[in-house]
């Protein structure tokens, strides 16, 4: 009697992601959550992922958590550089195709009681992009929650592609519709049930990490489009007053690329909101005159920068920089390949940040008030940048055929212009928002003002 007993009664998560670095990491925050809130927990990774993440961080971080186990599935593509992202519209494929089946077999294997070492499956935690686990539930009777790792501007930009497609608006017919006026047609309709992406409406639970203030009247539509819609409100910040230091789970992390915390004793160095902090997340990529033009545009004024280059972030190569670059700024410019982006975005030096509108890097960067550069590569990029400019009003876009002098320029005015200290200032308003969403008690408030509810009603009833 022991452990295993204690584990047999505790309701039992399986928690997949999409197999890629942003989705892991909201997943695995997600299942901390859960954790923390007495489920025994499997995270299913790909393969590929799974080396990545042991190769970063040390065989030892899969095991020693209480409760809380790893497990993979193959993900059906051949061989690729296995410290880069793997190309994701053949992962896409490939999801579609391929998991189902393991998935499957993975579910049987876990409840399987005379093989298995855990209590038997009661609910899945499933990526919103991955329909494969929604035939799973259903097979198993069991319920599923789907979180969205995107802002509910960005799935209702998911969800418009689909109409936008029907009605033949998009793709462009020819590159005069850029530059024809066609980009200021209005788009009027209200969304409605057909569109809505497949099969998210069958889920027990839709979860999008976001938080109501920032998003309510896009939460109003989503929530009278699905029946179980719940804000989760700035994940980290839940984290970090639920797990105490000393939790096993603390030292969890999530990067498949090894961090480089020496960023973090250079930010020391240096004065308050003083760096621009350059990042374009996990799988934006660009061409080396691209490159070049960030780098003069960085170069061609006083601040400091700190910016990662990932080992894959230029196309094709190994990313160049000129050595005049590199002697310029060897003073005031930091360069490292992969850092722990959150520890840096809340480190007082840093002013703004330069990035490519991902979900995640953009709540990271409300929600401990820093303004926003926005150069927005693909997928909701380019929605949630138009978000942050024109709604949010912490960020000003870069122009996609990016020139060093329109860098200089913005990057001046972010770190001290009239734009930059009014962005500044609005930052810290949804920083402050972004807190009162994740404290304590707020649930009541909530509630009585929405029927989007947050997710921690949804973890202390659903199941
Ligand atoms: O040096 C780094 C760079 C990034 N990160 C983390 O990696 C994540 C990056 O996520 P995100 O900003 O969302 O960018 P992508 O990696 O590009 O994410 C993909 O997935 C997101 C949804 O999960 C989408 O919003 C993006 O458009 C899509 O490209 C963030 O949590 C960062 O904190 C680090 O820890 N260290």
């Amino acid at each position: 009697m022991c452990a295993m007993a204690v584990s047999d009664n505790k309701p039992h998560a399986v928690c997949i992601p999409f197999p890629a670095q942003s989705h892991i990491k909201g997943i695995l925050k997600l299942a901390k959550l859960l954790h923390h809130k007495g489920f025994y927990i499997t995270f299913v990774n790909t393969e590929f992922n799974q080396k990545r993440l042991i190769k970063a961080r040390g065989h030892d971080f899969l095991y020693g958590l209480p409760n809380f186990q790893f497990k993979t599935i193959p993900d059906g593509l051949p061989p690729s550089n296995p410290d880069a992202t793997q190309d994701v519209p053949s992962l896409c494929g490939s999801v579609r195709k391929n998991f189902l089946t393991p998935f499957r077999n993975l579910l049987a294997n876990l409840n399987g009681s005379s093989i298995s070492n855990n209590p038997p499956v009661t609910c899945i935690v499933s990526d919103g992009i991955l329909p494969f686990t929604i035939t799973a539930a259903q097979e198993l009777r069991i319920p599923v929650a789907v979180f969205w790792t995107f802002a509910a501007c960005g799935f209702m930009g998911f969800y418009q592609y689909r109409a936008l497609l029907d009605k033949g608006l998009t793709p462009l017919k020819d590159a005069s519709y850029l530059t024809n006026g066609y980009l200021d047609t209005e788009i009027d309709w209200i969304p409605g049930m057909k569109d809505i992406p497949q099969r998210a409406c069958e889920a027990s639970a839709f979860c999008v990490h976001t938080f109501d203030a920032l998003e309510e009247n896009l939460l109003d539509v989503l929530s009278s489009m699905f029946p179980h819609v719940y804000t989760i409100g700035h994940i980290q910040l839940l984290l970090n007053q639920k797990l105490r230091k000393e939790d096993p789970l603390e030292s969890l992390g999530y990067s498949l690329w090894k961090e480089e915390p020496e960023c973090l004793y250079w930010l020391d160095s240096k004065e308050p909101s003083s760096v621009v902090y350059v990042n374009f997340g996990s799988v934006t990529v660009m061409s080396q005159k691209q490159l070049v033009e960030f780098a003069w545009g960085l170069a061609n004024n006083n601040h400091c920068f700190l910016w990662i280059i990932r080992p894959d972030l230029v196309i094709g190569d190994s990313a160049i920089l000129p050595p005049e670059f590199i002697a310029e700024t060897k003073q005031r410019g930091l360069i490292e390949g992969w850092c722990p982006q959150e520890e840096v975005l809340n480190h007082p030096s840093v002013g703004g940040f330069l990035t490519h509108s991902g979900w995640n890097s953009t709540i990271e960067s409300l929600s401990v008030g820093v303004p926003m550069m926005c150069w927005p590569f693909f997928a909701d990029q380019q929605t949630n940048c138009r978000y942050t400019c024109n709604e949010w009003e912490v960020g000003m876009e870069i122009d996609n055929n990016v020139k060093r002098d329109e860098v200089e320029k913005l990057v001046r005015e972010l770190m001290g212009g009239k734009k930059g200290k009014k962005m500044k200032n609005k930052a810290m308003e949804w920083k402050k928002l972004a807190e009162k969403a994740a404290s304590p008690g707020y649930l009541s408030t909530y509630l009585s003002k929405s029927p989007v509810c947050q997710v921690r009603s949804f973890l202390s009833s659903q199941f």
